[in-house]
């Protein structure tokens, strides 16, 4: 990838990572919002519902009383007493009377009936129950009233009143429907009448419609069907409200991620550059890690281990910056320093030191790198060396593409030099597939040697791997060897060679040398 389509991804997700999360901020808050309205059209909905069922109730026990009347007592002293007691105990009805020819003769509110005429019911329900909807008396003209009839007795309540709830916006539309009738017993603000159709067979439904968030819902007990609708408008202002909260969230987070990836992508961009002015600079230089043969103690070789000092001091891990020159396509020139400083570290030792090797790493990329065969040749050249005080190590993840594996081993192998297969076990090459690799060495990797001896899921694989070794007549090193008791297993089953701070950590070649020196004093 090249400087400016990096420069493009990185604003590219730097918008993405303020915008998204914006998005979803003012679509959540939308979603938080409709959910709110919907669940306060379906409380205004039922809390209507509580007290039209609860009307219906006292209205058809109220009635159910008065029908046990003998004929021709219906207007007596003590029907009337009657009546009275009904009305007084019910908390939803006005009056009960006695209904004759469309009159209501007798009540609970006295004989007086000249001006208390019903006219002919607006509907019949299907269980008989005479509906009137809009009953006026002219001594309670500001009042509107319902009136419910059988049996020639009729319940009497204010119309408005199982409406009459508390809400907190004052626009709410509520409705009270019977199943009879398409019009509604009563209502209160804008009611579209195709509302209440788009229930049908079901018990409850939300809906948002004609700039209302609305709840239909039928009485489980009675034929009536309550309506509640909250103008959009109130949603719109919760939502603002919402993403008020949430949008400053998304900014934050978005920013946060931002700056994250625009570090990320700064690093990089600029490691790459780093690395070149480094290597021109110098600013590498190498460390070498011990080999030991396990059965004698000898210093049979050393791993060459780069390492950076930046100009400030700072020294970073070949962890760190290993990975991003091969991401950037830049380890050839990495590998390139390294042969070079091999050459300058170890001077004329390795032509005094025929048994002794030093063990370079190649990235997937330096295998097919053409240079490859010039750069070893050099070295030999340079130090005095034979091929067999050379091995490459190669990781067993770089072998992926079988056929240019078996290309590279071979000829390098052909030209004389040592081949290591490095962290053996953490991919995936099989007995099968290593069978047609020319290879010398295997190198177990560091975390199997440390499950050695402990309860780990993976203390087993080391013998797996040995014994693989052995079939294929390989020669194994094991890597990160730390304790005695690690080396004492290694050695009983026969593994080579041992590397690790247990024998010594990665140091400059002269300390290296100044240790070999010391340990052949000794023997
Ligand atoms: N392509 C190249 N890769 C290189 C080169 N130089 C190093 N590397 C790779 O970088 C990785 C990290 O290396 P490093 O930080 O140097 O760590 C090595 C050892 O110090 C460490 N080690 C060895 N023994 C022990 C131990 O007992 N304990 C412990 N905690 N760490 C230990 O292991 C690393 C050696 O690993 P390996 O190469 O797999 O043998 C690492 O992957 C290097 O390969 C380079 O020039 N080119």
């Amino acid at each position: 990838m090249n400087k400016s389509t990096a420069i493009a991804l990185t604003m590219l997700v730097g918008i993405l990572a303020v915008g998204v999360p914006v998005w979803l901020a003012v679509e959540e808050s939308g979603r938080q919002g409709l959910a709110a309205e919907t669940a306060r059209a379906l409380s205004y909905a039922r809390e209507i519902m509580r007290r039209s069922d609860a009307t219906v109730e006292q209205v058809n026990s109220g009635i159910a009383n008065l029908e046990r009347t003998p004929a021709g007592e219906q207007c007596s002293d003590e029907n009337l007493a009657r009546m009275r007691q009904i009305d007084l105990e019910s908390t939803y009805i006005q009056a009960v009377g006695y209904l004759d020819e469309g009159r209501i003769v007798c009540s609970s509110l006295g004989r007086d009936s000249k001006d208390m005429v019903l006219g002919p019911p607006d509907f019949v329900t299907p269980i008989g129950a005479v509906i009137y909807k809009d009953v006026r008396f002219s001594f309670a003209q500001k009042e509107t009233f319902v009136a419910f009839g059988r049996n020639d007795y009729v319940a009497i309540i204010h119309r408005g009143q199982p409406i009459d709830i508390t809400t907190t916006e004052i626009d709410v539309s509520l409705a009270v429907f019977s199943l009879s009738d398409s019009a509604p017993l009563t209502s209160r603000g804008f009611i579209s009448p195709d509302w209440v159709k788009r229930l049908g067979a079901r018990t409850e439904i939300t809906f948002v419609e004609s700039g209302y968030v609305v709840a239909v819902m039928k009485s489980a007990r009675f034929r009536t069907i309550t309506l509640a609708a909250v103008p959009i408008e109130y949603l719109n202002s919760r939502t603002r409200e919402a993403a008020w909260r949430l949008v400053p969230v998304g900014v934050i987070a978005g920013g946060v991620l931002a700056a994250a990836v625009f570090m990320l992508a700064s690093i990089q961009l600029a490691i790459p550059a780093a690395i070149k002015t480094g290597l021109k600079r110098g600013e590498f230089f190498l460390h070498y890690q011990p080999l030991v043969d396990l059965q004698t103690g000898q210093w049979v070789g050393a791993e060459a281990l780069v390492r950076w000092q930046r100009a400030e001091g700072e020294l970073v891990q070949p962890d760190f910056f290993v990975p991003l020159a091969e991401e950037n396509g830049i380890i050839g020139l990495l590998t390139h320093q390294v042969f070079e400083l091999v050459a300058r570290d170890t001077g004329t030792f390795l032509s005094r030191h025929p048994e002794f090797h030093i063990a370079i790493n190649l990235s997937a990329a330096d295998m097919q790198s053409p240079e490859l065969p010039g750069q070893l040749d050099r070295l030999l050249k340079t130090t005095g060396a034979t091929t067999r005080n050379v091995i490459v190590e190669i990781t067993e993840r770089s072998l992926f593409n079988p056929a240019l594996a078996r290309r590279v081993t071979h000829d390098i192998r052909a030209l004389g030099y040592g081949i290591a297969i490095d962290d053996f076990g953490t991919g995936y090459s099989s007995l099968s597939y290593l069978e047609t690799l020319e290879v010398d060495y295997l190198k177990i990797d560091k975390s199997f040697v440390d499950a050695i001896a402990t309860d780990a899921p993976t203390s087993h694989v080391v013998q797996h791997i040995i014994e693989m070794a052995k079939s294929l007549k390989l020669r194994m090193i094991a890597e990160g060897v730390g304790t005695e008791a690690q080396a004492e297993f290694l050695r009983q089953r026969g593994v080579e060679f041992g590397q690790g701070w247990l024998f010594g950590k990665a140091m400059p070649f002269a300390e290296l040398e100044r240790r070999m020196a010391e340990l052949a004093m000794r023997d």
